[in-house]
């Protein structure tokens, strides 16, 4: 049976520009297109050519793709110009992408309240829009903004709106779900009656993730037979974002129905790369990933149930959907409360400890897990504060740096500043130390006080020189009488690998310093700095 050729169409760089908090730099979107063209998807949507200088730059930069065209966005022309004397398609012109992608409204109650013009003068727009551009062999298509709610309130009309470019010669007629509120059975049944108009090959979709639903719509529409679809990395977009790529991509690989019926661009190698664009994107925007996105993110093969986790040791198809490596992901066994000795074992194996499966310690590191959480610890995020409990426990591991006493104290002087000093009382490798610090508060001041005394810690300074603390999340907690803070602190050093510690306490400081203090041992231990034990 011959597999029906699917278009993947990115608009992280004009869609995703749309999100709340983004702002791309035009290095950022060169960085991110040519991630997307090694990936090989079929078209790139670089922005709006003279709606803001970056995306103008950007389109004046020189472009050599091998896999994607790159396509340039704008909106139909103004009522009372002509194609010719509209200035913003002549930018999109300018731009001289292969391709161009044109927003027009197909719904009449759009056409009426945000243009303020007739429906005839709606129509006339789009088809004037398209015959300019398909006159200068571009690949045009044409963004039917509203569609899906268009056609519930005036199915004709929306029609008649994607009939205006088509018959012009558009390549593609993209059914926008613009306020992203369609549903998946909604979407099956508008695209089916659609396609009696506009063949599926012509079709594309466009889907807003306003009721959760981006994804879950684009699969219902290309299953009803659209053969385009538009997403973003990890689902950026206008207000709650688009269908996501990273989420699409794998589906239409891994998934027997859409793997048997269809074909990419994309090499199915290249799904590999999927985790490492999905951080990329995250990188370039200075966010944290979200552990949770499917297939790519940090969690999505993180087993934590008890249960679990020992199924997963024995067939890891017992708990997962596909294996990890095939979209560049890997599998990760995390301990916490809701653990059980395969978790333990699991773990102590990444970390390079065996041990017997017999072995007692293995039930007390688990009991003391499971007590500490009880006080509010939280392991499953603090990899390596439970990498020096278990090895504690189970093996010998020197406590380099011990708190002996400290004092902290905070000061507003007159002119409103205020400054935070500490005094520390160390015992490093049996040695006491006195060290002092100032801050802009009190836990920076008590960092300050051990880092900035780094020499003083002698034998130890080389090590903890390019230790730098990433994140610093601090949660109150109730736990039955009392208020309780838990500190995460995320570390990373010149290697770059980052790695997580916790501290709990009544007090924010005295948290603080236990987080901060494993975090100190940890990267000593890592380092392999020598120690007594
Ligand atoms: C569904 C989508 O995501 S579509 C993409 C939306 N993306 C963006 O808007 C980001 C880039 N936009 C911009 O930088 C600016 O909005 C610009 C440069 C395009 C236009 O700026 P301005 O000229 O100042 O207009 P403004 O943004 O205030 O209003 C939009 C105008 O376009 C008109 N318009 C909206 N859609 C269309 C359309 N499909 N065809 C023609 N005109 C349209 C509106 O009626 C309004 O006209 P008015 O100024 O006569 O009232
Ligand atoms: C074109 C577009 O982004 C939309 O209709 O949502």
């Amino acid at each position: 049976m011959s597999k029906e050729q699917l278009f993947i169409f990115d608009t992280t760089l004009r869609d995703g520009a749309q999100t709340q908090g983004v702002d791309f730099s035009v290095d950022d979107k060169l960085k991110i297109a040519s991630a997307l063209d090694n990936l090989g998807v079929d078209y790139i949507e670089g922005g709006w050519p003279g709606a803001n200088p970056t995306d103008t730059e950007f389109f004046q930069k020189k472009h050599s793709f091998n896999n994607a065209k790159l396509t340039s966005f704008g909106m139909t022309k103004r009522t009372g110009r002509s194609a010719d004397n509209d200035p913003g398609l002549s930018a999109l012109l300018n731009s001289n992408t292969p391709a161009v992608c044109i927003v027009g409204k197909s719904w009449d109650f759009h056409v009426d309240i945000a243009l303020g013009i007739s429906n005839e003068e709606n129509l006339e727009n789009i088809k004037e829009t398209a015959k300019h551009f398909v006159k200068e062999n571009k690949e045009f298509m044409f963004d039917a903004e509203h569609f899906f709610d268009g056609y519930k309130a005036n199915p004709s009309y929306a029609l008649s709106c994607l009939k205006s470019a088509f018959d012009e010669g558009a390549r593609w007629i993209v059914l926008c779900d613009t306020n992203g509120g369609t549903l998946p059975h909604e979407v099956t049944k508008i695209v089916t009656e659609v396609s009696k108009t506009i063949p599926g090959k012509n079709l594309g979709i466009h889907a807003h993730n306003d009721t959760g639903n981006a994804v879950a719509n684009s699969l219902a529409a290309v299953w009803a037979g659209v053969r385009q679809v538009q997403g973003t990395i990890n689902g950026l977009g206008e207000r709650c974002g688009n269908a996501n790529l990273m989420s699409l991509i794998p589906t239409f690989f891994l998934k027997e129905d859409f793997a048997t019926n269809f074909q990419l661009k994309i090499k199915p190698d290249n799904i590999k790369k999927l985790t490492e664009c999905s951080r990329l994107l995250d990188e370039i925007l200075n966010r944290k990933p979200n552990k949770h996105l499917p297939y790519v993110g940090a969690a999505a093969f993180s087993h934590k149930g008890g249960l679990h986790v020992s199924a997963v040791q024995k067939n890891p198809k017992t708990y997962e959907h596909i294996d990890p490596v095939e979209v560049g992901n890997s599998r990760n066994i995390v301990v916490s409360d809701q653990s059980g000795k395969s978790n333990i074992i699991s773990r102590l194996k990444t970390i390079g400890i065996e041990i017997e499966e017999s072995d007692p310690k293995i039930k007390k590191l688990l009991d003391e897990v499971k007590d500490r959480e009880f006080i509010g610890y939280s392991y499953d995020g603090a990899d390596a504060s439970f990498e020096l409990l278990a090895r504690r426990i189970i093996s010998k591991i020197p406590r380099y740096i011990l708190i002996k006493e400290y004092d902290v104290s905070v000061k507003k002087d007159s002119s409103g500043t205020i400054v935070s000093s500490a005094k520390a009382q160390l015992e490093v490798d049996g040695e006491k130390i006195m060290c002092t610090g100032e801050g802009n508060g009190p836990v920076n001041a008590l960092d300050n006080a051990i880092r900035q005394n780094v020499d003083r810690l002698n034998k130890y300074s080389k090590y903890l020189k390019d230790l730098k603390l990433v994140d610093y999340k601090v949660r109150i907690l109730n736990t039955g009488t009392e208020a309780i803070t838990r500190v995460s602190i995320e570390s990373t050093d010149s290697k770059g690998k980052n790695w997580f510690t916790i501290g709990v306490s009544a007090n924010i400081i005295d948290a603080s310093f236990k987080a901060l203090v494993d975090s100190l041992d940890y990267k000593l231990f890592k380092d392999k700095a020598p120690a007594s034990l």
